[in-house]
């Protein structure tokens, strides 16, 4: 009778903690299961755009909901984004973690995306700058960017002479990772070099693989020598880290070919590496540096991560949208006839004349939202927002995937509508809610390269190609199914030549 009562009294306290106590310190949301938070409902509702927007209703512009025991406050107003994430940006730029996620991924305070203070200034401050120095808005990022359009084009058409048809995701993602290479070790991934890629493919597919089961959220933050021992959770998450382990042995591979020739004498760098083992011999004697091996390769972790899957996904939905709105493709290629009127490649000297396309690629950016969760920062020191306290230490993000579906700012925001973009003048029209790449000092570094990478590739393969159904009853289905971010199902295209008019 005893033991009843206490085991009474131990889930009573359980449920006062859980539904008042834990809660009481962040702005008010759905109530939270205990471990599970509000997991299920948001797995059910996948990818959760309008759940959020229905609790938005419920609890206000800031509130909060928890993924497995961790909380998070999203900010869901685009003044209330701007105030806190712009004006009050130095309260709001440090990244938040699950538990003890980062120190057990990666080691410590490693890379830039989950990386804080000066580590973070100093990592992303140098990532910034080398991308621009070797050559982002300038001529030579350009001329590969449109090298690797090129190949992609000309192996998307063999592949339809060859077989009837084309797959073009498994195209696309290789050119996205070529041009991240090229960027970083100086290489693309030509046919010699194919079985790289592949290599790291298989290694980021087994994670994403075993890492979609969301109950692990509630335990990946919690420190690896206890996930050790839960059956079940410790296998998925020691394959995480094996998977880790051997991306973290490829860059070392690759770091390891460039020091071998580098000249420390000559300030010439030829790609991202060359600048990184510069700065690093630069920076041998200074004890404060945050430059080293270690660093580095979580820098390329990071750069590999954030930048294959998402370029990679916008463009497979983009493909997938031009196959489901036939009427669009006619627009662009009325456009691309009046504007370019030869079978040239499109540049981006073309962008300033080509409002149809450049509204084509927003709403694929826009209607895709790619990110349903954006990722997590937190309030530096206690604030008040819309009334709200906000406390120091609290996991907080604007809510980019609500922002973008507003149906206030995009009527019937689910529809695929490239029009809202262009203004009465037939030009492109700006939504301050249209953020895909996020906001404030985290914003995403990598996007003057994306933006760039998904015009000149939807430009050129639209100009060049009629691209269809294989069968006009089986257009590619616009499930989102959910990988790092959502992706579309794999989808088998025509492409054929097109003949350009000269109007
Ligand atoms: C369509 C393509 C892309 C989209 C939609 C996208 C979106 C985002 C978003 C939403 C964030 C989170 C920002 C925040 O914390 O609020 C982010 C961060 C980041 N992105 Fe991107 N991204 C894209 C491509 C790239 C590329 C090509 C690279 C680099 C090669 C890149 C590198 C990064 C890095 C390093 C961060 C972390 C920044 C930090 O913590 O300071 N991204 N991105």
């Amino acid at each position: 009778m005893i033991w009843l009562l206490i085991v009474i009294g131990m889930v009573l306290l359980g449920l006062f903690y859980d539904l008042h106590q834990k809660r009481k310190n962040f702005p008010p949301g759905p109530t939270p299961l205990p471990l599970l938070g509000n997991l299920i409902p948001l797995i059910l509702s996948f990818p959760g755009y309008e759940l959020m927007h229905k609790w938005r209703k419920e609890y206000g512009d800031i509130y909060t909901y928890w993924m497995g025991p961790f909380p998070i406050v999203t900010v869901n107003e685009i003044n209330l984004v701007q105030q806190m994430f712009v004006q009050d940006g130095d309260n709001y730029t440090d990244r938040a973690s699950f538990g003890k996620l980062t120190e057990t991924y990666r080691g410590g305070n490693y890379g830039i995306v989950e990386t804080n203070g000066q580590v973070w200034r100093e990592q992303r401050r140098f990532t910034l700058h080398t991308l621009r120095d070797l050559g982002l808005g300038k001529e030579r990022m350009q001329e590969q960017i449109l090298d690797e359009a090129a190949y992609l084009l000309s192996e998307l058409e063999s592949e339809c002479k060859a077989m009837g048809k084309a797959w073009p995701i498994k195209y696309t993602e290789k050119t996205v990772a070529s041009v991240i290479n090229l960027m970083l070790f100086g290489y693309r991934f030509d046919k010699e070099r194919e079985t790289e890629f592949y290599r790291v493919r298989k290694m980021l597919d087994a994670q994403n693989e075993e890492l979609r089961n969301p109950i692990l959220i509630a335990f990946i933050g919690m420190p690896r020598w206890i996930t050790k021992r839960i059956p079940f959770i410790n296998r998925k998450l020691e394959l995480m880290y094996k998977v880790r382990d051997e991306l973290f042995l490829f860059f070392g591979e690759k770091i390891k070919e460039h020091r071998d020739t580098i000249d420390y004498s000559s300030d010439e760098v030829n790609d991202f590496c060359d600048a990184y083992l510069l700065e690093m011999h630069k920076l041998r004697d200074d004890p404060t540096t945050s430059f080293n091996d270690k660093q580095f390769v979580n820098v390329c972790l990071d750069l590999w991560l954030a930048g294959l899957e998402t370029t990679a996904s916008t463009m497979a939905w983009g493909t997938a949208l031009l196959l489901n709105y036939p009427e669009v493709v006619k627009k662009l290629h009325a456009e691309f006839d009046r504007v370019i009127g030869s079978d040239r490649m499109i540049t981006m000297q073309d962008k300033n004349e080509l409002h149809y396309l450049n509204a084509f690629v927003s709403e694929v950016q826009r209607w895709a939202n790619i990110v349903p969760q954006n990722l997590l920062r937190k309030a530096s020191k206690g604030a008040e927002a819309a009334g709200l306290l906000i406390k120091a230490d609290t996991p907080i993000c604007a809510q980019i995937s609500v922002l973008m579906t507003d149906e206030t700012v995009f009527p019937d925001p689910y529809c695929f509508r490239p029009d809202r973009f262009i203004d009465e003048n037939g030009k492109l029209k700006s939504f301050k809610q249209f953020l895909p790449f996020s906001i404030g000092k985290r914003q995403c570094p990598g996007e003057g390269l994306a933006r760039m990478e998904l015009y000149l590739f939807f430009a050129n393969l639209v100009h060049r190609f009629n691209i269809t159904p294989i069968d006009p009853s089986t257009i590619p289905s616009l499930k989102r199914t959910m990988k790092n971010v959502v992706k579309p199902e794999a989808f088998p295209c025509i492409l054929e030549r097109r003949v350009v008019q000269k109007i």
